[in-house]
């Protein structure tokens, strides 16, 4: 049956008639064409292609370039009108010390640490860059390296380069997380690597968050007050009750981790005030002080840490407040921050006193039954965060002193140190000592880090610290 069809199919085209032909010849001169400009089209758009991304390889280049010019500063003198200004405000003029230069080679990364929006941070190990004897050669520093996760992200990697010369004008305090140094070497090829002391333990709002059911509570309700049994707990005055023996002061504070008192929050407040009474003496606007902003090491240490400029957009805790802002952390911030998007050493202490109350309500919302949308017409009515159960008076009247609407009336973090320290010293002194110790021994390892890259280069920061 089949061969029968063939034949008949090959009888047909014996059959064709001339126009069949004419219309092949038509039909080929068509595809032809239609394939000749299909070619055409083809390589036009290759060239173009081609053309854009050499246009592009050459713009990046440039804008790489530009952001290694950057990284050494301005050559121009700060202005007069600038001189006092935060170094915020001054970035154009800070440079990056080449002697924070750390050898590629010498840098070991390790796993991931965490994640910001634009930033990966990952754990790494340090060798010594001049090891003197076998033993330095096989030591390991253990840090944490920071980078961005898009390296043609030109906007991201100039953002990076500015926090690298900001940390380089920071310089080395116990409660400020320490640059150890930075791998700028790749940086045309859009490779920087900030290198930071690796904080071990997190950060301090997820420690006090995960700790908060076995807290111990060392805020009593006042046994010398006279009220009657009608006065509701919560309504009494409450004071210390530590519980310390007079040869135990030294232990009072556990360094084991699975434990949670009031002398730690003592501590970490203090602790926090310490760092940023540090940072308001270069001048440093933190602009995002909170506790998940606070690393914390093993030894109940803290460190001040996240003085990017970028910032974790797609974190609940930022608030657009239109569509076209960009989100802020409206709960941490005053009013007046809200109102104009002014970040000053006086928002930050307003950001201080939001702290204390995370801590002392061990990691709670401030404002918790306010919308992100309400806040501002909250706080712009006189109202404030409540007296947290776990604060003694004291410390919630020095929290309502750091929300005062009046940026001008807040005190300064000088005033809050002093504050803190008079406090504990009456009241706690047991916890002022532990601090004061551990911040020794902090100072020394910090001391220590300069070790681990070529040159002691202490001296030759803090003259340059004090030119900028
Ligand atoms: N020095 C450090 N030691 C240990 N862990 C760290 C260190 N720095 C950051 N981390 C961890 O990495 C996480 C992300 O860090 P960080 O918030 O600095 O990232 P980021 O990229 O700067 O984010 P963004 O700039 O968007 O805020 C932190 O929450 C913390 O858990």
């Amino acid at each position: 049956q089949n061969i029968g069809n063939r034949v008949t199919r090959s009888d047909d085209v014996k059959k064709e008639p001339q126009g069949g032909s004419i219309f092949k010849i038509r039909t080929t001169v068509f595809f032809f064409i239609y394939g000749f400009l299909v070619l055409f089209v083809f390589i036009g758009f290759l060239v173009w292609r081609l053309r854009r991304s050499k246009f592009q390889a050459r713009n990046s280049k440039m804008h790489f370039e530009n952001i290694c010019q950057e990284l050494d500063g301005s050559e121009d003198p700060v202005p007069e009108s600038m001189k006092d200004a935060p170094i915020n405000d001054k970035i154009d003029y800070l440079p990056y010390k080449r002697n924070y230069e750390i050898a590629k080679e010498n840098l070991e990364k390790g796993p991931v640490l965490g994640h910001g929006m634009f930033g990966v941070v990952k754990k790494g190990y340090l060798k010594m860059a001049d090891p003197k004897t076998e033993e330095e050669e096989k030591m390991k520093l253990e840090v944490a390296v920071k980078s961005v996760k898009n390296t043609y992200a030109l906007d991201q990697i100039s953002m990076l380069a500015a926090e690298l010369r900001l940390m380089c004008a920071i310089g080395k305090f116990p409660n400020v997380l320490a640059l150890v140094g930075a791998v700028t070497s790749e940086l045309r090829k859009g490779h920087l690597l900030i290198v930071t002391e690796y904080i071990d333990r997190g950060d301090l709002l997820e420690y006090v968050r995960k700790h908060r059911h076995l807290f111990e509570d060392h805020l009593v309700p006042d046994k010398t007050e006279p009220g009657s049994y009608l006065t509701p707990l919560s309504a009494k005055r409450k004071t210390y009750d530590f519980k310390i023996e007079e040869g135990e002061k030294e232990n009072a504070i556990s360094q084991n981790l699975d434990s949670l008192t009031t002398s730690d929050l003592l501590s970490f407040g203090l602790q926090i005030a310490n760092g940023m009474q540090y940072l308001s003496t270069i001048p440093l606007v933190h602009r995002d002080l909170a506790l998940r902003n606070v690393l914390l090491k093993k030894n109940k240490t803290i460190r001040i840490a996240d003085f990017g400029l970028a910032r974790k957009y797609d974190d609940k805790t930022y608030y657009k407040q239109s569509s076209k802002d960009v989100p802020v952390p409206i709960r941490w911030m005053s009013p007046e921050a809200v109102h104009n998007m002014k970040f000053t050493q006086q928002s930050d202490v307003w950001s201080f006193g939001i702290c204390l109350y995370e801590l002392f309500t061990l990691g709670g919302l401030p404002y918790p039954t306010i919308e992100n949308e309400d806040i501002y017409v909250y706080i712009q009515s006189g109202r404030r965060c409540l007296q947290p159960d776990h604060c003694h008076v004291e410390l919630y009247d020095l929290m309502k002193l750091c929300w005062n609407a009046k940026p001008e009336l807040r005190p300064t973090f000088t005033h809050i140190v002093e504050y803190f320290v008079e406090h504990m010293k009456k009241s706690a002194e047991h916890v002022y000592d532990y601090v004061e110790d551990m911040l020794r021994v902090e100072a020394e390892s910090q001391r220590k880090l300069d070790d681990w890259i070529k040159v002691n280069r202490c001296e030759a920061f803090e003259v340059d610290l004090k030119s900028v």
